[in-house]
């Protein structure tokens, strides 16, 4: 059934709608399990749910797949995201022949963002420059099969704020077959029903789906905010800032809060219809549904297992786990446990969890144009200039870096001089987390999670370190029994010392009531996702500058040739030890522009490879490729 009817049937009956966005997650585990849940969430009655385009290689067959499950085995009303960004018109007709094929007749038409490098830009043939020229050419080909929706902006569009050309555009799409619009995500109400005033001022009347990003824990919430760039009333942060550190809290509060605004939007009496934001997880979506009455509180998901297999063979929870009561009752202790990766939910998280390593709702990749990022970042020449970014980062003067998108925390301030002196010397440290033996989890500074608990991390450092100095380190932690590595090339060597697969916690709480909690660990499948990530966005900063310029090549041949490291020191009572690894080593030539050149052909690790990337990914069910 269209999208359009179903809304349009809302509008007439004046009972609002509620709709589901999902996105491909980043592991093959992560896409089984997140199967359980959509099959779960189909109980709360959603009139549709959409699938984000991942863009790019199997991200997009991902899709393809999630979309056909979704329609075909679940039942559910399902809208295809398709983007044009780098699809030639073979790719749009594949996708859409496979949706088509899968029996969903919806699709969001979207531009994309844009590709990074300027230079590379091409409106494919067909001219897919806009979402505009998707929609007709969907139209085109298909007549009326698809109903098409399209984006909406009330907050604007990071390359374009200017609001009445967006609206003009906005225009265009629905002109050329546009039948409904979802909009970004935003936390203002009045806003946004300005901006509904001004899309019927402008003469559209298709109906207006607003997005609704539910709130998980204060640290997602602002991540998300800065990346979306939208404006958060006061009263929000006045509800949620105090709280921060209790997470049960910020979740229940930012239940209340949501639910108010998706309230005030209902009342208006101009919108019918509110879309989810899940990020792939139920429990926040779920609360904010039952405060607004449109699921009933006991309306949780059912007890039904997925008819063709049975979810616990998943490996979804290690089995140590698992209460000895439901030895025998596989199916009752997976609905006990459907929310299991909802809280709290680090960006270290579960590998396995569909919500896993996901920043937002649509593509890794740097945020900002490239404008932006040269005047935030300038135009560094030479390692020391690379570094010396790092450095004013950690001395809190510049607010972000390609690899961390808000500013440096108050833990950090513990090890600042640690970390700044490994800068200096050429370690161009990525995260970090000092050790914390036991402190009460409201504690101001490492404290999460629920009131009365005690909180425990490892100290763990994360770096790009050059192929000079790589075989050095990797010696020296080694011969250090307490101390666990992965360290890994952007072509997926990897190496490690690892005892096994498995997660090892690097956080955890021990709170009343409860089992033991662990939100952040390291393992080989999380860490060969996030290397993709961690590379794809230091190739993005290089993009920022053109081909033949100094910092181009500077930062392509660091992405090219140094390694990613994280480092654990297991002996969570030592918090400085693991920085003595580093002492005496530094990074020859800094000041030298060609001293990436000289890194690269410097002395070469033949530390011993424990692990070759590529076997490894395909043990894990990946290979390196898929992940891209
Ligand atoms: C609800 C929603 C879902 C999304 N889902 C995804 C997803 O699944 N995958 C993903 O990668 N991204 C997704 N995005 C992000 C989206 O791709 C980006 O925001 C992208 O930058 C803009 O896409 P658009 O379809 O709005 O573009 P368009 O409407 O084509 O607009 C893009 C820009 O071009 C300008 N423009 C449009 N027409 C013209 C014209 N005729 N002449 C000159 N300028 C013009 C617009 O003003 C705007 O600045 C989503 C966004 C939203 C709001
Ligand atoms: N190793 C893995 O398996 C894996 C998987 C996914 C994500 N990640 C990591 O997740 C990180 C983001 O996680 P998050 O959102 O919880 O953390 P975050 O980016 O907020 O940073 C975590 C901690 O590191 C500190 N930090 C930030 N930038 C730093 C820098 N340049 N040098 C030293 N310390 C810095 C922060 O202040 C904070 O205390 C990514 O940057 C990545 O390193 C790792």
């Amino acid at each position: 059934m269209h999208i359009k009817d179903k809304l349009a049937e809302a509008e007439r009956t004046k009972r609002p709608v509620f709709s589901f966005e999902f996105f491909p997650p980043k592991t093959e585990q992560g896409v089984i399990n997140l199967y359980d849940r959509m099959y779960n969430m189909h109980d709360f009655g959603p009139a549709f749910i959409d699938v984000t385009w991942g863009a790019g290689g199997s991200r997009s067959q991902i899709t393809c797949e999630m979309v056909h499950k979704a329609q075909t085995f679940f039942g559910l009303e399902t809208c295809m995201h398709l983007t044009c960004t780098d699809m030639p018109s073979s790719k749009i007709d594949e996708a859409l022949e496979a949706a088509h094929t899968a029996g969903c007749t919806n699709i969001l038409a979207l531009r994309g963002d844009p590709p990074r490098e300027k230079e590379k830009w091409q409106a494919v043939e067909g001219g897919f420059r806009y979402a505009r020229d998707l929609v007709k050419y969907i139209k085109q080909r298909y007549g009326n099969w698809f109903d098409i929706g399209v984006a909406g902006y009330p907050e604007g569009l990071e390359d374009n704020q200017d609001q009445d050309l967006l609206m003009e555009h906005l225009k265009e799409k629905i002109d050329a077959g546009g039948t409904f619009i979802v909009t970004q995500m935003f936390y203002d109400a009045e806003n946004f029903l300005l901006w509904v005033d001004k899309v019927r001022a402008a003469g559209i009347n298709v109906p207006i789906v607003p997005g609704i990003m539910p709130i998980q824990t204060w640290d997602s919430f602002k991540r998300r905010v800065g990346h979306m760039n939208v404006h958060v009333p006061q009263k929000m942060i006045d509800g949620l800032e105090p709280i921060r550190n209790d997470d049960a809290q910020v979740q229940e509060v930012g239940k209340d809060l949501i639910a108010e605004l998706c309230q005030k939007i209902l009342d208006s009496g101009k919108i019918f219809a509110l879309h989810f934001y899940t990020m792939n997880l139920a429990k926040s979506t779920r609360l904010v549904l039952e405060e607004l009455g449109l699921v009933s509180k006991d309306g949780t998901p059912s007890n039904r297992a997925l008819p063709w297999r049975q979810s616990l063979g998943l490996n979804r929870r290690e089995e140590d786990v698992r209460p000895i009561f439901w030895k025998n009752r596989n199916k009752s202790y997976v609905a006990r446990t459907q929310d299991w990766d909802e809280f709290p939910n680090g960006r270290w998280g579960d590998s396995r969890s569909p919500a896993f390593g996901e920043l937002d709702a649509y593509d890794v990749g740097l945020k900002g144009t490239n404008e932006q990022n040269i005047k935030l970042w300038g135009k560094p020449e030479t390692l020391r200039d690379v570094a010396n970014l790092f450095i004013r980062f950690l001395e809190g003067k510049l607010k972000n870096l390609p690899w961390s998108d808000s500013p440096i925390t108050s833990e950090a301030l513990g090890i600042q001089s640690e970390l700044v002196d490994l800068n200096r010397r050429g370690f161009l440290t990525i995260t970090s987390q000092p050790s914390v033996n036991g402190v009460k989890s409201n504690h101001p500074i490492h404290g999460w999670g629920p009131q009365g608990g005690y909180v425990y991390q490892k100290a763990y450092v994360e770096l790009l370190v050059s192929p000079q100095l790589i075989k050095e380190l990797i010696g020296r932690i080694e011969k250090n029994p307490n101390i666990t590595y992965y360290a890994v090339t952007q072509d997926g060597n990897l190496r490690t010392n690892a005892p096994t697969d498995g997660p090892n916690a690097v956080t955890w709480g021990v709170f009343p009531g409860k089992e033991i909690v662990q939100p952040t660990i390291i393992e080989t499948v999380s860490f060969l996702a996030w290397k993709d990530e961690a590379f794809k966005l230091g190739t993005d900063w290089a993009k920022c500058h053109s081909a033949m310029s100094p910092s181009r090549h500077l930062i392509d041949n660091i992405m090219d040739t140094w390694y990613l490291i994280n480092i654990v020191d297991n002996d969570f009572h030592q918090t400085l030890d693991i920085f003595k690894l580093f002492e005496g080593l530094k990074v020859k030539n800094m000041d030298d522009p060609a001293s990436a050149e000289t890194i690269m052909n410097g002395h070469q690790p033949d530390a011993r490879p424990l692990v070759n990337g590529e076997h490894k990914a395909a043990v894990n069910g990946f290979s390196n490729k898929d992940l891209n």
